[in-house]
C-alpha cells in the first residue's frame, strides 16, 4: 500500500509538562507533526529531548496537557480511559527496547497472547506461519529465556504482525541487539510498511536504524527541530550531533 494524504497519527501542538513548580520540566513543547499511513518515522534527539514522551503521547499511554492528538482520525487527547484502552487494543501495536514478553509462556503462546486477550480466534497454524515468517519456525515451543536477545525481539515483532495493527510503536527495537540482529529487525520492519501498509513510528539513538525508516524527525528541547526525508545514516549521525553539540554550547553560555 502507498502512503496516502491521511496521516495515521497527526500531533497538533502538543505540550507535555512532567513534575510542578521549580521542579517542572517542559518534556514537548508546541508539537506539531503527521505521521503519513503506510510510512515509517524514525525519531531522534538528544538525550531528555523528547522522544520517548512523543511516543507515549502518540499512542495513547500518556495524556497531552495541551493541544490534541489524532488517531486514525479519531481525538484522542480528552477520551475516556475506557475508550482509549480500546482504541489502543484495536489499532495500536508495541515493540520495545527490553522486548516484553511473558517469560513462563513458549514464543507461540507469547505471539498468540495480546488476539487471545482480545478475544479473537488464531489459528495455531497462522501462529506457526508468522513465526516462521520472522525465521523462528523451529523456535515455537521455546521460552523467551531460550532464546538469544535478537530471537526475542523477532517473536516480539510476530505479536506485533499477527495482530496488524495499523499503527506500530517502536522504542529502540534495536537498542538491545548486534548489528546483524539489529539488521533482521529493521528488514522485519520494512516489510510490515511494504506489504501490509502499517505505519511505523520508531524511537532510537541509532543512525543506522534511524537511516532505514522513511523519514526521521529530530527533537531538542521537546520541539521539533528538522525532518529529513531519507537521509544516509552519516546524515543522521551529522545532524545528531550538530544537536548535541548545540545543546552543550547552550548549557556553557
Ligand atoms: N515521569 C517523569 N517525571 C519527570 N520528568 C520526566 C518524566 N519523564 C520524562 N521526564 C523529563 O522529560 C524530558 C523528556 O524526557 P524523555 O524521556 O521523553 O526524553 P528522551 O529524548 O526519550 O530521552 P532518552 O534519549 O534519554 O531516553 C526529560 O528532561 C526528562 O527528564
Amino acid at each position: 500500500m502507498l502512503a496516502t494524504d491521511h496521516a495515521a497519527v497527526e500531533l497538533r501542538g502538543v505540550t507535555k509538562d512532567y513534575g510542578r513548580g521549580q521542579a517542572r520540566v517542559r518534556a514537548l513543547d508546541g508539537v506539531d507533526v503527521d505521521f503519513p499511513t503506510g510510512s515509517w518515522t524514525a525519531v531522534m534527539g538528544p538525550s531528555g529531548s523528547g522522544k520517548s514522551t512523543l511516543l507515549h503521547c502518540a499512542a495513547g499511554l500518556e495524556r497531552a496537557d495541551t493541544g490534541q492528538v489524532v488517531l486514525r482520525g479519531t481525538e484522542i487527547t480528552r477520551a475516556p480511559d475506557a475508550a482509549l484502552t480500546e482504541l489502543r487494543r484495536a489499532d495500536i501495536g508495541f515493540v520495545f527496547q527490553n522486548f516484553n514478553l511473558i517469560g513462563s509462556l513458549t514464543a507461540e503462546q507469547n505471539v498468540a497472547l495480546p488476539l487471545r486477550l482480545a478475544g479473537v480466534r488464531v489459528s495455531k497454524r497462522e501462529i506457526r506461519a508468522t513465526l516462521t515468517s520472522v525465521g523462528l519456525g523451529d523456535r515455537a515451543r521455546h521460552r523467551p529465556r531460550e532464546l538469544s536477545g535478537g530471537q526475542q525481539q523477532r517473536v516480539a515483532i510476530a505479536r506485533a504482525m499477527v495482530a496488524r495493527p495499523p499503527v506500530l510503536f517502536a522504542d529502540e527495537p534495536t537498542g538491545a541487539l548486534d548489528s546483524s540482529s539489529a539488521r533482521v529487525v529493521l528488514d522485519l520492519l520494512r516489510e510490515m510498511v511494504t506489504d501490509t501498509g502499517q505505519t511505523i513510528v520508531m524511537v532510537t539513538h541509532d543512525p543506522l536504524a534511524a537511516s532505514s525508516a522513511d523519514s526521521v524527525l529530530f527533537l531538542s528541547d521537546g520541539r521539533i527541530v528538522d525532518r529529513a526525508a531519507r537521509p544516509s545514516a552519516k546524515d543522521v549521525a551529522d545532524m545528531l550531533a550538530g544537536l548535541e553539540d548545540g545543546e552543550r554550547h547552550g548549557r556553557e553560555a
